[in-house]
């Protein structure tokens, strides 16, 4: 007997449509036929991932916040805490920059433990100030991330595997960007969309021809019953 083997699935850039934005409707219905569990291991802040496993119709087995954030469906782990970061927002925004989101900023209103800025917004000032508080910046290629340099997706799904029961070794990780890197180190078999930053396609152990969702619902079709159910 075979069975399908465990996904970690990055968002943006990895289940978006080929234009870059908005999930590709595809991509539903193969996620929740999955005979295996599927983590959503996102920057995104943790209602983001939730609401997208809750309207995909699967278990909510969420990595959010680049690690900041995971939730295995029945417990909450916080690995950070939003104030350093916060502070960091502050005295961007007294600096006279602004996190680029609009006045009710939908993008950080529920973070827990970090802060996302806009591409749009200059980052060197940013990484300034996230350096006196000891923080790093990275890009996405979404948003800027200011965050703790400690906790990432990776850590996240090593506790999501721990408590759910299964084996990383078998899992399948599809992601595009920096913050995917830490998945690909401990997940079985790793895959970068094409549209994927360097880091990402250094770390994965396959480069894929498609973009965006494209990339991903063709890997989906090539795991998809390649685990020896014994
Ligand atoms: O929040 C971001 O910047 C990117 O989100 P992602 O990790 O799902 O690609
Ligand atoms: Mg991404």
């Amino acid at each position: 007997m075979t069975a399908d083997p465990p996904l970690v699935l990055d968002i943006d850039g990895t289940l978006t449509r080929p234009e870059g934005w908005g999930i590709d409707p595809r991509v539903f219905d193969p996620i929740r036929e999955w005979d295996a569990p599927v983590v959503i291991a996102t920057g995104k802040a943790f209602p983001y991932p939730v609401a997208l496993c809750h309207f995909a119709g699967v278990p909510e087995l969420v990595v959010a916040e680049n690690g900041g954030v995971v939730y295995t469906g029945d417990d909450v782990f916080f690995t950070a805490d939003r104030e350093a970061a916060q502070a960091v927002a502050e005295e961007y925004r007294a600096a006279g920059y602004d996190l680029g989101w609009g006045r009710e900023d939908t993008v950080n209103r529920w973070r827990e433990t970090e802060i996302a800025v806009n591409l749009e917004q200059p980052v060197e000032p940013l990484r300034e100030i996230a350096a006196d508080y000891g923080l790093e910046v990275i890009d996405t290629g979404y948003a800027y991330h200011v965050k703790d340099a400690d906790p990432n997706k990776g850590e996240g799904l090593e506790v999501i595997a721990e408590h759910v029961g299964f084996d990383l070794a078998e899992a399948v990780a599809v992601g595009d960007s920096i913050n995917d890197v830490s998945t690909f180190e401990v997940a079985g078999r790793s895959f970068a969309v094409k549209n994927a930053d360097e880091a990402a396609k250094r770390a994965a152990d396959e480069v894929l021809e498609d973009v965006h969702a494209d990339g991903t619902l063709s890997v989906l079709e090539r795991v998809r019953g390649t685990r020896e159910d014994t």
